[in-house]
């Protein structure tokens, strides 16, 4: 019997970041409603997918030629709206899709983190998520009063602290505080055991909490945690915390060794390993015909050669490094980041001595970690290959050019080839993520 594998979608958190692309339809006009989102994340449950990663980065773009217009002009990674916002709207609109924002460190109290992943999670009845992240840009650290990012170890260091309290938190009320209003009827009565409510008490070097949390208890008892560190502290990191890790390492061989090491760690924290699912970004193209698959891959090749400046303008904003004077036809050469350092790693692995030119074409067409490129029932093989070889867990699937045609191909191409094969569920077995993310 085949083994059937996860799926969860990445939306780049800009809601016009299709913005240029063909058939977006309204999207200036219309992307302030949300109503896409809410139409994609009802689509993808309808697929059954196991969770909508809303990711966030919370500053407008200066990383290209020091301007913010290239960010301006092109719609590019912004406007991003508040991610607790949007996930509120997309919670109320489904019934099973998990629904995961990103809420960074550096930006919100660890209290706000535990209080609105926790309100998610009731108003959702238990599909609740949260996507820690540390942050990386000088720019955003500047939008909440910083000079800088803290130093990429110790914004780590901080972030123990930061789960801990969180953690804490969602358990400052015991799963049965609730001891009222629990049957249609009841009159009177008590509504929460005081007994079953705590403080935390928390006093660290960088954060402190009393609690506890106002909101009442969490449904899934915790809501579930995603993370993304590529680096050695962020993997160390995730091994300790994480229920679902998203990742990004350049080849099936390199996905391989990245869950193998996980599970290591985990096991060596004393967790079992089958508790955390290992999803590998990508981003197939799906299309009628093999010619055709093909045709809008080159297509990728033609627009990464003729928008150069776009693409590393978006490398810089995500790597922090402004490439707008760097010579395209010279190699890549050495570069450090305080940023996403596993980001600029895999860049630099794939591009070994080639020219910035070639190395940013070469970074556009090629789909992250495992080329997806084909008809549903070739793009379902090539996935169960690369599950075989990584030995993982499931994709976590991105689309450069979301709209809701290619939307389509992914909803109803590709998910039910998978699940012709076996590889994909037919239903929700469950209403909580983590019950769902834990059931196979
Ligand atoms: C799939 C994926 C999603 C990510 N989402 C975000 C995000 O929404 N916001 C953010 O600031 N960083 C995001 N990151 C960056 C990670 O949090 C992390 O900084 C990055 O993977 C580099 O790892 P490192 O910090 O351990 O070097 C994401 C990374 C990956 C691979």
């Amino acid at each position: 019997m085949p083994q059937p594998f996860h799926l969860s979608y990445f939306l780049q958190g800009s809601s016009v970041h299709a913005w240029g692309a063909p058939f977006i339809g309204t999207i200036g006009q219309d992307w302030k409603s949300a109503s896409f989102f809410r139409e994609l994340a009802q689509n993808l449950e309808r697929a059954c997918f196991d969770y909508l990663l809303i990711e966030d980065s919370i500053y407008v773009g200066e990383n290209w030629q020091s301007k913010r217009d290239i960010f301006l002009k092109n719609g590019l990674c912004i406007p991003r709206q508040e991610p607790s916002v949007v996930a509120t709207l997309l919670a109320a609109s489904t019934t099973r899709l998990g629904i995961v924002p990103t809420l960074s460190t550096f930006a919100y109290h660890p209290y706000l983190t535990a209080r609105i992943t926790g309100s998610i999670d009731q108003i959702s009845n238990g599909r609740a998520g949260w996507n820690m992240v540390t942050g990386s840009s000088d720019l955003a650290a500047q939008n909440f009063g910083m000079d800088a990012m803290p130093e990429h170890d110790l914004r780590y260091e901080m972030a123990e602290e930061y789960v801990e309290i969180v953690k804490r938190l969602w358990n400052s009320w015991e799963p049965d505080a609730q001891v009222g209003g629990l049957t249609a009827g009841e009159e009177t009565g008590i509504l929460f055991d005081p007994d079953k409510v705590h403080t935390i008490d928390y006093t660290g070097e960088y954060y402190a909490s009393r609690g506890p949390l106002n909101s009442g208890p969490t449904v899934q008892h915790p809501p579930v945690i995603a993370q993304a560190g590529g680096s050695k502290p962020g993997m160390a990191f995730a091994a300790r915390h994480a229920d679902t890790i998203v990742a990004a390492p350049n080849s099936p061989e390199a996905m391989r060794d990245y869950r193998t090491e996980i599970r290591r760690q985990m096991v060596a924290n004393g967790r079992d390993p089958n508790h955390c699912k290992v999803l590998f970004l990508a981003s197939p193209i799906v299309a009628e015909t093999e010619e055709q698959a093909q045709y809008l891959l080159e297509q990728r090749r033609v627009s990464a050669e003729k928008n150069i400046d776009l693409r590393l303008a978006r490398l810089g904003w995500h790597t922090n490094i402004d490439f707008s004077d760097f010579d395209l036809d010279q190699p890549v050469g050495e570069l450090t980041t305080n940023g996403h350092q596993s980001s600029l790693r895999n860049f630099l692995m794939r591009a070994g001595k080639s020219t910035l030119r070639e190395a940013v074409i070469d970074n556009s067409v090629k789909g992250y970690g495992v080329n997806l490129v084909g008809t549903p029932e070739t793009v379902a093989c090539q996935m169960a290959e690369a599950m075989e070889t990584a030995g993982g867990d499931g994709f976590l699937i991105e689309l450069g050019d979301l709209s809701r045609r290619s939307l389509a191909t992914l909803t109803d191409g590709l998910v039910p080839a998978l699940q012709r094969k076996g590889l994909m569920r037919r239903r929700y077995e469950f209403e909580h993520l983590r019950d769902n993310l834990l059931s196979f």
